[in-house]
């Protein structure tokens, strides 16, 4: 059924010997939109998306893509979705546009693989094989492969990491196309202000479960301001919070970096300013903003390293 969601995942449980990868996870994916997988390191985001195509088969739960059984359905799946590996899955001595043009010929209704090669800056790199690309390089080819046979579903496991400032934004471009064209888009990414930007929905997944949901400004409103500024480290903390408006706190962290949270808008700057005047402080860099993605994500998942 075309109105039903692009993926659903409900209760999966996937382990690794005794390791419990995904513990019960909850996952929904709409159709025409980009979804956002977050998650510290080893919350088992991968594992999920892998089980969502197909490479791994699920312990307990179940898991529906475009309305089949990724493990049971594989070969009529294949070709209607786009999977983007962090690495891997291409002949090392293949040259890149080769490459790409082989796998457009495999899908009946490709996109044409010169436009894409040019999108994303292939052709310069056209000629040289694979095991020869820049690590950027590789990782732009492998999104085009994912993307050229014009999936209706394409999962991208970090698609921007370790690319520089160009093709990070050539590779943005690229998914609002396609979002726009009605494909649906999975994403992992480390990085909170790519959700922010590009995703219509982001789960937050923590010890292999989905711990929070919704689009990034449902996550995000709701919550009192934050003010931070920066300055010299070790300023009096109990003094600044005695100066602050009822109810607003602040923080200092790291070192020299400060943190006011608490209702109460143009009042809490002009506090903190007065306060700054008053202890002849410079306050640099002062911004006001609602909570990003980014704070509602550590204050979810903590701030301490995962091992
Ligand atoms: N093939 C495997 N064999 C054994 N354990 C595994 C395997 N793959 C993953 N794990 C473990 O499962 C857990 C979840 O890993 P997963 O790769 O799904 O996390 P992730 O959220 O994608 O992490 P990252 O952000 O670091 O990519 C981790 O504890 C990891 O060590």
């Amino acid at each position: 059924m075309r109105s039903e969601p692009a993926v659903v995942v409900a209760g999966l449980v996937k382990r690794y010997g005794d390791t419990t990868a995904v513990d019960g996870l909850d996952l929904t994916a709409a159709r025409g939109a980009v979804t956002a997988v977050l998650g510290p390191n080893g919350a088992g985001k991968t594992t999920t998306v892998e089980t969502c195509e197909g490479f791994r088969t699920a312990d307990a739960g179940e898991v529906r893509v475009l309305g089949l059984d990724p493990a049971r359905d594989g070969a009529a799946l294949r070709p209607r979705i786009g999977v983007m590996l962090q690495s891997g899955g291409v002949y090392p001595t293949v040259r890149a546009m080769e490459m790409l043009r082989h796998t457009a010929r495999l899908h009946a209704h490709p996109l044409d693989p010169e436009e894409l090669g040019e999108r994303l800056g292939l052709h310069a790199c056209g000629r040289t094989p694979y095991r020869r690309l820049s690590g950027g390089q590789q990782q732009r080819l492998a999104l085009a492969l994912a993307v050229v046979g014009r999936p209706e579903l394409v999962f991208l496991d970090e698609p921007t990491a370790g690319l520089d400032p160009q093709a990070r934004h050539a590779t943005w471009e690229l998914i609002r196309s396609l979002r726009a064209a009605g494909v649906a888009v999975v994403l992992t990414t480390h990085l909170m202000d790519e959700a922010e930007d590009l995703a219509d929905h982001v789960a937050v997944v923590d010890g292999g479960r989905a711990i929070a949901a919704g689009s990034p400004a449902e996550l995000c409103g709701g919550r009192d301001d934050v003010l931070r500024f920066v300055g010299e480290p070790g300023l009096d903390l109990a003094s600044l919070n005695a100066a602050l408006p009822a109810g607003a706190a602040a923080e200092e962290s790291p070192a020299g970096h400060y943190r006011v949270t608490g209702a109460g808008g143009p009042a809490l700057l002009a506090a903190v300013t007065a306060w700054c005047a008053a202890h002849d402080v410079l306050a640099d860099r002062i911004t006001t903003r609602r909570h990003s993605l980014e704070d509602i994500f550590l204050d979810l998942t903590g701030r301490e390293l995962r091992p």
